[in-house]
């Protein structure tokens, strides 16, 4: 069955900033989708179209429902696809559009729809959204992989008012037997966490960032390792739990030195202290050697290929190496970063290119050239849960959705708890397997 009508509004996001939500009816009921939206954005992501013009803070996206309510509603009930088709639905949404950056409709009006349209689709099938999704990526395996959470406890980078440089610090129970079991040492640890900072900054460290992890007042991006370390430990989780990173690079990449600066949110930061790629590599190494880290995002900036090849060759033959503002799960880029054996892990992010079927030809490519595959959320979210249907139906293995804490970011978490105990025995938990789960 086709859709019979479209409606979207604008809605406020975790960050307290606009965002666009949309409401797409079929004979099957109403189906709602809301689009996240990032603050450490990559260059090459598709256009967050913003009143005003560009992707700034605060701004509103009336553009942007206008552009649902006025153009690829009337144009998408008109063209009476069904919601079945979710390919011919984006593609319809594409051709509209015209432009590659979806600059003209902008994406996040784009990927209102086409959310909006799955969960039409699976209602239309009568099956899970999940289901729908596995569906869609072609996947033929019978059994379903449940992911390992990445869960982000202590936020750095813009994402949080400390001095610490590195945007994120996660805790992976890759020793956990089910999604239920991680969700359960996520949270154990995470209190852990809060009583070691405590311990040792204070009572007013434990607040928290935008994606709910810890905020302490540090400047050593190790010392945060050692906070993870010190609280898994105290959980009584050592070996059950394994780390992440996103060091988010291109935020602090100084373009005319063609440095780093892990003091770039101090206005009077040393540029003698500035480090080159090589001496990021190194610290990333012994990061690798010192601690459990399984994987390291964003080492570096967007345009910065040669340093990711450099560290894929090293580092990458042992750990995961995740491509986020360099890849912006754009088919050309992760081609081009194939080609050049610039890392082994995509990010995926749905917003950053605007639509379901693209993203999941970013899976499948990814996934074609034996990569990891981590959905991921973006720093500013909403209570729709879309991601976590997705994650499980792409078997990709591993998502990071923020702290376990929150409800913006438990919303991806709890479902696929609900999922887990739908599935029973037709699951697996992806555990130590999390980058090759199938
Ligand atoms: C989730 C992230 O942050 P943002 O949404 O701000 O890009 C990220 O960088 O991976
Ligand atoms: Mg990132």
């Amino acid at each position: 069955m086709s859709i019979t009508r479209i409606h979207a509004r604008q809605i406020f996001d975790s960050r307290g900033n606009p965002t666009v939500e949309v409401d797409l009816i079929t004979n099957k009921g109403l189906f709602r989708a809301a689009v996240p939206s990032g603050a450490s954005t990559g260059v090459y992501e598709a256009l967050d179209l913003r009143d005003g013009g560009s992707k700034y803070m605060g701004k509103g996206v009336h553009k942007a429902v206008d552009n649902v309510n006025n153009i690829i509603a009337p144009a998408l009930v008109k063209a009476n696809i069904s919601v079945k088709d979710q390919t011919a639905i984006d593609q319809f949404m594409l051709d509209l559009d015209g432009t590659t950056s979806k600059s003209k409709l902008g994406a996040n009006a784009i990927l209102g729809v086409s959310l909006a349209a799955a969960k039409a689709g699976a209602a239309q099938k009568g099956v899970p959204l999940y289901q729908h999704f596995r569906d869609l990526s072609g996947r033929s395996s019978s059994r379903f992989v449940l992911p390992v959470p990445a869960f982000n406890v202590i936020n750095g980078g813009i994402h949080a008012g400390n001095k610490l440089a590195m945007q994120e610090f996660m805790i992976l129970p890759t020793g956990a037997s089910s999604f239920t079991e991680a969700m359960r040492m996520g949270s154990e640890v995470y209190y852990h966490l809060k009583n070691v900072i405590k311990a040792k900054y204070g009572q007013d460290a434990t607040n928290v960032g935008d994606e709910g992890g810890f905020v302490p007042n540090i400047q050593s991006n190790e010392e945060g390792l050692e906070l993870l370390t010190e609280a898994i430990a105290k959980a009584g989780l050592t070996h059950m739990i394994s780390i992440g990173m996103d060091a988010a690079a291109s935020e602090f990449y100084k373009r005319e030195e063609n440095k780093y600066d892990l003091d770039f949110k101090n206005a009077d930061s040393d540029p003698e202290k500035y480090l080159s790629a090589q001496e990021l590599s190194d610290v990333y190494t012994s990061f690798a050697k010192k601690f459990p880290v399984v994987s390291i995002e964003d080492p570096f900036d967007q345009d910065d290929w040669v340093a990711y090849t450099h560290l894929q060759s090293t580092l990458g033959q042992r750990i995961q190496i995740v491509g986020d503002d360099l890849l912006v799960t754009n088919t050309e880029r992760i081609q081009f970063g194939i080609s050049k054996n610039a890392c082994n892990a995509l990010l995926l992010k749905v917003n950053q290119i605007g639509t379901v079927t693209e993203s999941i030809a970013a899976a499948r490519i990814a996934f074609n050239s034996g990569w990891g595959v981590m959905v991921s959320h973006r720093s500013g979210e909403t209570e729709d849960s879309t991601i976590a249907d997705l994650v499980v139906g792409l078997g990709a293995g591993q998502i990071k959705t923020g702290a376990p804490c929150r409800s913006e970011r438990l919303s991806k978490y709890n479902q696929i708890l609900r999922i887990e105990e739908e599935l029973g025995d037709k699951a697996v938990y992806a555990g130590e397997n999390f980058c090759k789960p199938f």
